[in-house]
Order: structure tokens, then C-alpha cells, then sequence
């Protein structure tokens, strides 16, 4: 087991490049968010914006659209039943399933659209699957997509449906390991805990910085947005969820001296200081 330090995020976030512009940052796609959930994507796009993700996007049920705009200015809002296939082409990341519920057409058409885009050769995607899509994968039975760079997010119980791994099971790294080899060649694995585990390339990080202060609705829902605003910017994949993984806890703890629980909104907010220390120690 390697513990996810300081300095794997030092040396992945960089100072950037004096003449870059937007377009060099990623183009980032979340799509979730059903009409009693659009709060998880709102918390999706909040952490990927702040973690400097060049351009958002949140493909989501129609109500959230005005929530979302007056929440964050910088994204762009569209109906993740319309014109799908279109807004997943374009996409650098996509990330699928915070607060999404049981949309399966909209994680078929998603995949579907990855797989295509695949075939033509276009480039290499990252898709980061969180939440209800990781439910809905294990009850429907659909094989992720192979060739993607796959990034899956479940906690415990999310990982149990998924795995068929036991919660009380999972301490043991082989059978994480050999589950996850069974569900994907390549996929990363974020299995979040009180001591998160990272699985990418047979080997397994763990998290050390952290805690209960972070018990609370969209946690989870804040560090996928971060993977997907890290991974836009920042490689390998791999190198880029630790520094994620990292950062959010890192973040909470940094809250957690004056704050009694530490919402993942005001996680959000401390991103760019944070990134900005990140990239100070680069050397
Ligand atoms: N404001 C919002 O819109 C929010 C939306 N959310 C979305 O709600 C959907 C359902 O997610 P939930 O996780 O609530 O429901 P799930 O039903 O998927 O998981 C919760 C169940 O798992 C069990 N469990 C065991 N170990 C756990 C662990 N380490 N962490 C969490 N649960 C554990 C719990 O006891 C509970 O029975 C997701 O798509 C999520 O993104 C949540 O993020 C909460 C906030
Ligand atoms: N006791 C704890 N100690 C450290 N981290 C925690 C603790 N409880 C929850 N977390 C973290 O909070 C996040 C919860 O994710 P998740 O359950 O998906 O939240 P949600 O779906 O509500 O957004 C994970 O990153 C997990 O590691
Ligand atoms: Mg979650």
C-alpha cells in the first residue's frame, strides 16, 4: 500500500503556461442531476470549475437549468435528453452520474457515444462514472466502455452492488483488485471510505489526510467534479485522480481547525488557494 502524499499533488499541478488559453484546460461534461438531485451536479460543476477546468458543461433534467446558472455563471447548461451524442464529442471528460437516479437511456446513450467516438479514432476521452450510474451499472449489467481512460468513484455500498465485494471484505486488496481487473482492463478505481483507497496501474494508494468532518451529502458529489476538473488539466489519469483525491481531504482538513463539519461547497471554494500552494512548491 503507498500513501497519496503532498508530494504526488505537488508534482502534478503545475504553474500554467503564460500563453494558454481556455481551450488548453480541458473541455469537462457532467452529466446528472434528475429533478431531485440537480444539487449533486451543481456541486460536480462548482469543484470542477474552481479546480480550473478550461470549459463545463452540465447535461441535466430541464428544472436545474436556472439553478445552475444563477449558482455558476461559468458553465453551460443543456438537456441531457437532447443532443447527447453532440455534447459527448466534443467532450475531453465526461463525468456520469451524480444525482442522476435511474436515467439508464441516458447512460446507454452516453456510452454508446464514447464508444462511437472510439471507433472513429477521434482522440483519447476520460469518463468518470459516480453515484446512480454505479447503481445503475450493476443492476442493468452494462459493460463500461473499453479503450476509455475510466475513472469509477463508489463508496462502500456502491462498490458492493457493483462488485459483488462484501463492505466488510474490502479491506482485503486482492479482491478489490481482481474484481475491478473483471469489470474493466484499465479502469481507476476510487474507492471512497473514512480511508479511501486508490487502485490504478495493480497498484493500491491510500488516503491519510481526512475525516468525519467530511461526512455529509455531496461529498462525494464535490470529488468526482475535482477528478473530472484534474484529469481535463493534468497527466497521466492516474497521477491526476491522486491529486484530486488528495486535495479534497486535504482542503477539509485545512477547514476542519475551525469548522465543525466541513460543507462540500466551502471545499469548492478553496480549490484555486489551494491549487495555487500546490503549484508554488512545484519545482
Ligand atoms: N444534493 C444532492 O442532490 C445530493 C445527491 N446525491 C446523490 O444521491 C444519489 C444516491 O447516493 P447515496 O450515496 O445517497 O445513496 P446509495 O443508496 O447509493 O448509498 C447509500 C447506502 O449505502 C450505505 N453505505 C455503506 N457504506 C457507505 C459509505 N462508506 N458511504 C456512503 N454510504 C454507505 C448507506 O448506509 C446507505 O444504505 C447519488 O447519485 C448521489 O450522487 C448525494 O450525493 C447527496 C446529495
Ligand atoms: N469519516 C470519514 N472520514 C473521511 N472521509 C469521509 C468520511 N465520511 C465520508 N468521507 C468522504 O466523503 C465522501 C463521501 O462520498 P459519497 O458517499 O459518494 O457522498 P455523496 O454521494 O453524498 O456526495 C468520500 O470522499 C468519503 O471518503
Ligand atoms: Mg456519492
Amino acid at each position: 500500500m503507498i500513501k497519496i502524499t503532498k508530494n504526488i499533488a505537488e508534482s502534478v499541478v503545475q504553474k500554467r503556461d503564460k500563453h494558454s488559453y481556455k481551450g488548453k484546460y480541458g473541455r469537462v461534461l457532467i452529466i446528472g442531476g434528475n429533478e431531485n438531485m440537480g444539487g449533486a451536479v451543481i456541486m460536480n460543476a462548482q469543484a470542477a470549475v474552481y479546480s480550473g477546468a478550461g470549459l463545463v458543461t452540465v447535461a441535466t433534467h430541464p428544472d436545474n437549468k436556472a439553478p445552475l446558472h444563477a449558482r455558476l455563471p461559468e458553465v453551460m447548461v443543456t438537456d441531457y435528453k437532447k443532443e447527447l451524442e453532440n455534447q459527448v464529442r466534443s467532450a475531453d471528460v465526461v463525468l456520469i452520474g451524480s444525482g442522476i437516479g435511474e436515467e439508464l437511456a441516458v447512460l446507454k446513450a452516453t456510452f454508446a457515444a464514447l464508444e462511437g467516438v472510439l471507433q472513429q479514432g477521434e482522440r483519447k476521452q476520460t469518463l468518470i462514472v459516480d453515484g446512480s450510474a454505479l447503481t445503475m451499472l450493476a443492476g442493468a449489467g452494462l459493460t463500461l466502455p473499453e479503450g476509455v481512460a475510466t475513472v469509477l468513484t463508489p463508496h462502500q455500498m456502491e462498490w458492493q452492488r457493483l462488485s459483488g465485494v462484501k463492505i466488510a471484505d474490502q479491506k482485503d486488496q486482492e479482491k478489490n483488485q481482481k474484481a475491478l481487473e473483471s469489470l474493466s482492463s484499465s479502469a481507476i478505481l476510487v474507492l471512497k471510505s473514512e480511508a479511501t483507497q486508490v487502485y490504478w496501474n495493480h497498484d493500491c494508494f491510500e488516503l491519510t489526510v481526512g475525516g468525519p468532518y467530511q461526512a455529509t451529502g455531496g461529498m462525494g458529489d464535490t470529488l468526482a467534479g475535482m477528478v473530472a476538473g484534474f484529469t481535463a488539466q493534468f497527466t497521466p489519469c492516474g497521477s491526476a485522480v491522486l491529486a484530486a483525491v488528495y486535495s479534497h481531504s486535504a482542503i477539509a482538513e485545512e477547514l476542519s481547525q475551525r469548522a465543525y463539519v466541513t460543507l462540500p461547497s466551502e471545499i469548492a471554494k478553496g480549490i484555486p488557494a489551494f491549487m495555487k500552494k500546490l503549484a508554488d512548491q512545484e519545482s
